[in-house]
């Protein structure tokens, strides 16, 4: 069977599409999750998870009040601590995060910063010494952690952070200090309720110099009572757009002492005299950050993809209107303007997850090199990152949201959940780096290679710099996908230059560093967001061309087509300097023509993820694709259904009705 999804009772019209793939579902997840022992384990896990009880939803997230969230995933969390060995690796980061997607959802839970940033900041940033005293402790969850950086005033400008460490040599202590109601910590995942330790970042003082933003490990709460300690203020910041089952949370501190050592020393240090040492980079202390976007392509690619299973599966059993045959509707999928809306997205989750790998790999290499003393590749990954969240974060927005239209009247219940991952994935586009500030950080680096270029020295380009001095050429569409890169590349290199001179020119022209750059600030993210959509296709055709399985392979390059059609045209006013419009009609017709091309394979390439139906939670997208039979019992299951007569119609509908009569 090539999709392994097929079981007998399912929706004929579902079984229909799996019987029409043509490549293997198995084979395809083990180029989605870069090997076939990862997709096996992710099986494996899924299925010893079916067979522990305790850990299923004990009622849809939908009919969940915020309060029942929390105490919901506390609740698994402690029935997964009696069985983390027997079920994952647990050394192993990939599986411990498709556990926690299974059974604790996207919602945000009590450990929802300790392993993405607690932990990674304490690898990253805590000495030997410090390790030692608390990395076993936060692996073996003896402590729960978070992140605590963003202040109710500041969150991107993060020189102008308010919380305080002043070191005092004679006490050997810094304290921790909030010297203003902005200055509260505002933000941080799990603080508000859950965690009893955090990595803060404040202003390091000493003897009256500010060095700026450094990494503190601060207890918070007391490990018996769990109240907060002496000086500590801590809270819930209230409920969200989305992330509801997790407590992001506020945080004061009080004159809060704080031993020396609880500095994270691995890149700067504090002596016990004051004396101050520099880290190697003056930015290293921003790893944890770089941590989290070099995971975000693939964890956004994985958000993607859960709204496209709901929608290419419920567009397959959905029947509304009449093509050619009149005498059976046909199944919404058949709509060109429904691939339209689908079939890109399901292009770019698939680039997403493939660009997360290289990120990913590029972080962990980083790591290492950082700690043998080598931080040059620092401003390469911090550029790649900063660009790839931005684009990333802001295209899953548009592609959640087609598939929530996609679903008609049902995307918009939350029996299709679309609405949550929508909620949960757009906030990337907002943390670790609001999206436009990133996409600036990435147009500094640009700009410094156009200038680099300018002034003969395109030798020192970094990586995927080198077409900035290349001079344009024609372009043979007929080459396939990678006259397409040409196009992206003449594209990008036009706008990356003509912001660049922009800039330039209202230097000269009198403006100051900072004015120019504002001034410019539209056409340098434009620059950024051109760059980055380049290097996801690039990426996306370089993966695609080492695989080595013909029938995948096949598909894939299907894919490709769709997705460089499509992105191509998307850039069409920056491409119409590059190609004729005849030739974007051409591109148009070659995007249609790849839509029907990749029409009998949609369901397939959605299945091929193998997102449980726990992890979708979505009544809409169920793998069965009984829609109907779902969609009513959920309902039927709703709180407000438990009883014919609300009490609030007894209280005011009736009297109100009945007053009305007399
Ligand atoms: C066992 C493991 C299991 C894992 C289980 C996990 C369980 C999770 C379950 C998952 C499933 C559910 C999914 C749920 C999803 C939801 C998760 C939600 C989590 C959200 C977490 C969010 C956390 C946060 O948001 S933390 C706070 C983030 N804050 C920011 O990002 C602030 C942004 N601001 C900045 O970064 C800076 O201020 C910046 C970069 C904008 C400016 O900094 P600056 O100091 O002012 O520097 P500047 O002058 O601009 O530049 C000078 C110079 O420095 C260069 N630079 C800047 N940064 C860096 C860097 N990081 N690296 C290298 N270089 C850098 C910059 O480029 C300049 O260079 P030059 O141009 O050469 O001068
Ligand atoms: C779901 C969620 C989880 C979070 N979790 C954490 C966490 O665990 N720990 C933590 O410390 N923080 C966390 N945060 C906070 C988050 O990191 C910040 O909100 C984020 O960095 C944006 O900063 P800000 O809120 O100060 O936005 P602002 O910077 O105030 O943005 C407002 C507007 O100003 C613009 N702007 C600001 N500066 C510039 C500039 N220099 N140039 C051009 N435009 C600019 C922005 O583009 C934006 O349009 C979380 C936030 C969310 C939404």
């Amino acid at each position: 069977m090539l999709n392994k999804s097929i079981m007998d009772g399912d929706n004929p019209d579902l079984t229909e599409e799996r019987m029409k793939g043509a490549f293997d579902t198995d084979k395809m997840a083990a180029v989605i999750y870069g090997s076939e022992k990862f997709a096996i384990r992710r099986r494996e896990i899924t299925e010893s998870i079916s067979r522990i009880p305790q850990l299923a939803d004990s009622k849809p997230f939908s009919f969940m009040t915020r309060e029942e969230k929390i105490s919901e995933s506390c609740r698994k969390l402690s029935v997964l601590s009696e069985h983390w060995n027997q079920l994952i690796d647990t050394n192993n980061e990939e599986e411990a995060l498709h556990l926690y997607r299974e059974v604790l959802g996207l919602e945000g839970h009590a450990f929802s910063l300790h392993e993405t940033m607690f932990i990674p900041s304490l690898v990253a940033q805590a000495n030997d010494e410090q390790q030692e005293k608390w990395l076993g402790r936060a692996k073996r969850r003896e402590i729960i952690g978070c992140y605590a950086q963003t202040e109710m005033g500041h969150g991107t400008n993060l020189r102008a952070l308010e919380t305080t460490a002043t070191y005092y040599p004679s006490t050997q202590e810094f304290i921790l200090h909030t010297p203003t109601e902005t200055a509260l910590k505002w933000w941080p995942g799990a603080l508000g309720k859950s965690s009893n330790y955090a990595v803060v970042v404040a202003d390091l003082v000493i003897r009256d110099t500010h060095y700026g933003a450094h990494p503190f490990m601060v207890q918070l709460r007391d490990e018996k009572t769990h109240n907060p300690l002496p000086g500590i203020t801590v809270g819930d910041i209230g409920p969200k757009m989305a992330f509801n089952g997790a407590d992001n949370g506020f945080l004061g501190f009080n004159q809060y002492k704080l031993p020396r050592d609880h500095m994270l020393m691995r890149h700067s240090r504090v002596e016990e005299n004051g004396t101050y040492t520099k880290p190697p980079h003056a930015k290293i202390g921003y790893s944890s950050m770089v941590k989290v976007r070099s995971r975000m392509a693939m964890d956004q690619g994985l958000f993607m993809v859960s709204a496209l299973v709901i929608a290419v599966r419920y567009s397959a059993v959905r029947r509304q209107g009449f093509l050619d045959d009149k005498s059976r509707e046909v199944k919404v999928l058949d709509y060109q303007t429904q691939q339209h809306r689908l079939f890109p997205s399901i292009a770019r989750a698939y680039a997403f997850i493939f660009c997360g790998f290289e990120t990913i790999q590029l972080y962990d290499q980083l790591l290492i090199d950082v700690k043998n003393g080598d931080t040059s590749g620092m401003s390469d990954l911090h550029a790649l990152t900063s660009g790839l969240k931005s684009v990333v974060t802001h295209q899953t927005g548009e592609g959640i949201e087609q598939a929530r239209m996609a679903c008609g009247g049902h995307g918009y219940s939350m029996a299709s959940y679309i609405s949550e991952i929508y909620g949960v994935a757009i906030g990337g586009c907002t943390y670790e780096g609001e999206n436009m500030v990133m996409l600036l950080q990435l147009a500094r680096y640009l700009v410094k290679s156009v200038e680099l270029v300018k002034t003969g020295k395109s030798k020192e380009l970094g990586p995927m710099m080198n077409y900035l001095a290349e001079p344009d050429t024609q372009i043979d569409l007929t080459s396939g996908p990678e006259a397409y890169v040409k196009v992206f590349q003449h594209a990008a290199r036009r706008q990356v230059w003509k912001a660049t001179d922009k800039f330039h020119q209202l230097m000269e022209s009198g403006q100051s560093r900072d004015i120019a750059w504002n001034n410019s600030a539209v056409e340098l993210t434009r620059a950024s967001r051109l760059h980055t959509r380049l290097y996801i296709m690039e990426t996306f055709i370089r993966r695609v061309s080492s695989i080595s399985d013909v029938s995948i392979k096949k598909v894939l390059i299907d894919l490709v087509n769709v997705h460089v059609n499509y992105e191509v045209l998307d850039i069409g006013t920056y491409a119409l300097e590059h190609v004729s419009s005849t030739q974007l009609d051409s591109i148009r017709s070659q995007l249609y023509s790849s839509l029907d091309t990749l029409r009998p394979n949609a369901v397939s390439l959605i299945d091929s993820f193998q997102i449980s139906d726990m992890q979708l939670r979505s009544v809409l997208g169920r793998r069965d694709g009984h829609v109907y039979t779902n969609l009513f019992e959920w309902a039927k299951a709703s709180p407000l259904n438990q009883t014919h007569v609300l009490p609030s119609v007894n209280q005011y509908l009736k009297p109100m009705m009945d007053k009305a009569k007399l």
